[in-house]
């Protein structure tokens, strides 16, 4: 199977172009944005991987002439493109005795860490080997084995289409995960005994923290994901349902091994990606906006 990343089509810059209401990208923490109809989006990673058209022509588009925003998406999606398979030959190569000491450290960071024993509520993603994501099943197995569990409540990803929506639902335990098509364990909708499970979307509680996956990460909050916007998306959803709410915001943290670092600002970013609070790398927590430093000192 052929898998092209690179190019875009016209018709979806256009897209962008009409539906976006572009902030300033100057800050990766001072992002905002309008995306009033993101249904009528599709994953671009999708498209390209349902139909690969290697002849597309590309489109260079101008998102506004002040200089503030990207005036070339597709420039960016080609530098993303071509970081994600860098970031991948990279941890490919990693030796997997290294991985799993870098995976064990990461984990020991997290599970010592105030924001998480503090945390009642998380999301976070189960890892997929195969992809080299940072382990997170010592994380998870101590979650729900808290003796205080009665009151902890993990909810976990659950891909609902190719248009970057994802559901995150509430699992007791990780035994009752089927693989997806993308080859990732997820919880079905409804549980072994017949109940459906909690969307976090519906629960009455914030979510306290989210543990994010990814491939490349920088120290201002730049996150790379895996080309999808599921996160992205997600997160815009969430954080608009806690706003609504009067919730704090949930604390972003990410894991990453030592090579998923890169230099400050040398990851591409659109105003569509959410920046991280902190990074969680062998090397220990690496706090990044003011919601992370508190729990620094
Ligand atoms: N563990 C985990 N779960 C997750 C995510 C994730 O990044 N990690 N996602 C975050 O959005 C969503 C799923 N998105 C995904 C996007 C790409 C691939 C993937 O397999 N990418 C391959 C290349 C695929 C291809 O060539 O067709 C890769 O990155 O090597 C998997 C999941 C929801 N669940
Ligand atoms: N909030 C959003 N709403 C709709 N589409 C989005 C959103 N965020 C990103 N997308 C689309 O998803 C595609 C992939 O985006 P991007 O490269 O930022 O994903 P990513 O950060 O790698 O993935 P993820 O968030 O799943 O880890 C892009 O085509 C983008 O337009």
């Amino acid at each position: 199977m052929l898998h092209v990343y690179s190019c875009t089509t016209t018709a979806r810059s256009s897209r962008l172009l009409t539906s976006l209401q572009v902030a300033s990208m100057s800050s990766s923490h001072t992002l905002a944005l309008t995306l009033p109809f993101h249904t009528q989006f599709s994953s671009r990673c999708a498209i390209l991987r349902s139909s690969v058209n290697k002849n597309t022509q590309r489109s260079f588009v101008t998102m506004n002439g002040n200089g503030d925003t990207p005036d070339n998406l597709d420039l960016i999606f080609e530098q993303k493109h071509s970081l994600r398979s860098k970031i991948r030959r990279a941890l490919k190569s990693m030796d997997p005795i290294q991985r799993s000491h870098e995976d064990n450290m990461i984990q020991d960071i997290v599970l010592q860490a105030p924001w998480f024993r503090s945390s009642d509520s998380i999301c976070a993603y189960i890892t997929c080997d195969a992809l080299r994501e940072v382990s997170t099943s010592r994380i998870l197995s101590a979650f729900l084995t808290d003796p205080s569990n009665d009151y902890k409540r993990l909810y976990v990803p659950r891909v609902e289409d190719k248009n970057s929506n994802m559901r995150m639902l509430k699992i007791t335990n990780v035994n009752d995960l089927v693989a997806s098509s993308m080859n990732i364990l997820e919880p079905e909708p409804v549980d072994r005994s017949g109940n459906m499970r909690e969307d976090v979307m519906q629960a009455t509680e914030p979510v306290d923290l989210f543990i994010l996956p990814g491939l490349a990460f920088d120290r201002s909050g730049r996150r790379l994901g895996r080309c999808g916007g599921y996160y992205d998306l997600f997160l815009r959803n969430y954080r608009q349902r806690a706003e609504e709410k009067s919730w704090k915001q949930p604390l972003l943290v990410a894991l990453c091994y030592s090579v998923q670092i890169m230099d400050e600002g040398s990851i591409p970013v659109t105003p569509f990606d959410i920046p991280v609070d902190a990074l969680v790398s062998p090397a220990g927590f690496i706090p990044i906006s003011p919601s992370a430093f508190k729990w620094s000192c």
